[in-house]
């Protein structure tokens, strides 16, 4: 593990992300989303600041749970109006040399060979800056979007999600070989069609013929994300990503989920700092603690309680219909009785005994997080240190209550006391995103990555090979 701590800006193209209520604030730019040069500078200054990456969050619907329709949602913007994630990744590439970019997209609703080229794209648009964050999606109202009456049930999501990434390495890394593209004009060659094949998959699921459009990118199979916290989400983890988003009530909860993917990636073939682990980082920093705890108050004076009551309501439950005494446990309960997936919302409600005004208090305040810091740099810096060196994680999500600033005040004060602290990089070394994490020369997955299985066009067509091997690995 290095010695720096990682770190990303938790963003989403929209005004109101996690921080609710706090685009009323004078100095909050949230309302310019939409507009390309706040992303072009937002860019520019996580560059300066020698962030990892910035990471973009992503539903695809509204948030409709709470008092019964999304009007909350919409009168307060939780996550909503909002844009596409990927569009405004290329102009920030443009703007920047060295800053990677992770964004979310659903595996549940679009079929998966659109979306291996737009990544495609990005990849090479940003010179191997590209990583995905794989979502099954949690909001009743993106199944409404997309065709179907209500949602997926979650274990059956993740069965897709790992089709379609079969899919999605089969084109990426076994449609095209390195040297197809051979541009001879003498010859009349563009690309070798010897070296470029179909990958004819036929699943339960999905049947993509091929080949990939794209040429390989810098990277091939962007640098993957994820964030599962159930048991199947955790195994899918495992398997699959290279940076995973670790939650839990305590930095103790921290530490034994860190342990526990890595873990479960060795039972998976593969090594256990093939995984990055990242927790939410909610950080107020100030030149002082007084001037820190002063702008706590502030963003807690401008909180929205029913923005983050609406937030918390998208997955379908309603917890301000229940009274303030009744126990979680006997609420999800109900709610799975009706048919409603509680597993998401119930493991973010907290321990079992929980009561439901004790979950709402949780919900609406956002120093009940277990990485809260309202500080000075030091005070700052130390609880990172502290939390790295105690936990295993390796970096941070940043929390935004600001923009720009949240990232302004962490890049003036915090990144030069953690450089001193020699945790921090004082320059960009490597440019590609998997290189940052990985160090010079891990631009590709390793080869013990389930990617790499579909190099050189081995084990293309049906998925039927790939569920056998799977069987027979027990
Ligand atoms: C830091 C973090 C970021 C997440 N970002 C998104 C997101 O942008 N879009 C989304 O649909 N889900 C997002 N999720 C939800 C996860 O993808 C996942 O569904 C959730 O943690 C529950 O785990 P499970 O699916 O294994 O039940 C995020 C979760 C965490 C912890």
């Amino acid at each position: 593990m290095s010695d720096y701590i990682g770190l990303n800006l938790f963003e989403m193209n929209t005004v109101g992300h996690i921080s609710h209520g706090l685009w009323v604030h004078p100095e909050n730019t949230r309302h310019r989303y939409a507009d390309l040069d706040f992303w072009v500078e937002q860019a520019k200054l996580l560059e300066e600041g020698l962030f990892d990456a910035v990471f973009l969050a992503d539903v695809i619907g509204a948030y409709d749970g709470y008092r019964g329709g999304p009007e909350t949602a919409i009168r307060e913007a939780v996550q909503i109006p909002s844009n596409d994630p990927l569009l405004v990744i290329p102009a920030m590439a443009a703007a920047t040399t060295h800053l990677a970019f992770a964004a979310t997209f659903s595996t549940t609703y679009e079929p998966p060979f659109a979306f291996a080229r737009r990544a495609s794209t990005l990849d090479h648009l940003t010179k191997g800056r590209f990583g995905w964050n794989v979502v099954t999606s949690y909001l009743p109202n993106a199944a409404r979007n997309f065709g179907l009456d209500d949602e997926i049930g979650h274990d059956d999501r993740y069965g897709i999600a790992e089709e379609y990434l079969q899919v999605l390495y089969k084109l990426w890394e076994g449609s095209w070989d390195d040297d197809a593209v051979v541009v001879d004009r003498g010859r009349r060659v563009y690309t070798d069609p010897e070296k470029v094949r179909a990958i004819d998959h036929v699943g339960e699921h999905f049947r993509v013929a091929g080949p990939h459009l794209a040429e390989p990118s810098i990277q091939r199979t962007p640098v993957i994300f994820q964030a599962g916290s159930s048991d199947r989400g955790r195994e899918f983890a495992a398997q699959h990503a290279e940076g995973v988003f670790v939650g839990g009530r305590s930095l103790e909860v921290y530490r034994e989920n860190v342990a526990d993917i890595r873990r479960r990636a060795v039972n998976h073939g593969r090594r256990a700092d093939d995984v990055k682990t990242y927790a939410s980082a909610v950080v107020i920093v100030g030149r002082d603690t007084a001037e820190a705890q002063e702008k706590a108050s502030e963003f807690r004076r401008l909180s929205s309680a029913e923005g983050y009551l609406a937030h918390a309501g998208g997955s379908g439950i309603d917890l301000a219909a229940y009274s303030r005494e009744a126990v979680i446990d006997d609420v999800l309960a109900a709610e799975a009785r009706a048919g409603r997936d509680s597993g998401q919302s119930g493991r973010r409600f907290h321990a079992p005994g929980t009561t439901v005004g004790e979950a709402l208090d949780a919900v609406t305040a956002f120093d009940r997080n277990p990485f809260f810091v309202a500080g000075s740099a030091v005070e700052v810096a130390d609880a990172l240190e502290r939390w790295t060196d105690e936990t295993g994680l390796d970096g941070f999500n940043l929390r935004q209550f600001l923009t720009p600033g949240t990232a302004e005040d962490f890049i003036e004060h915090v990144v030069p006391e953690l450089q001193r602290r020699g945790r921090y990089r004082t320059r960009y070394e490597e440019s590609t995103f998997r290189e940052r994490l990985f160090g010079a020369g891990a631009r590709r997955v390793p080869e013990r990555h389930p990617a790499a299985r579909y190099r050189g066009g081995a084990n293309l067509g049906g998925a039927g090979a790939d569920e056998a091997e799977q069987r027979a690995a027990g």
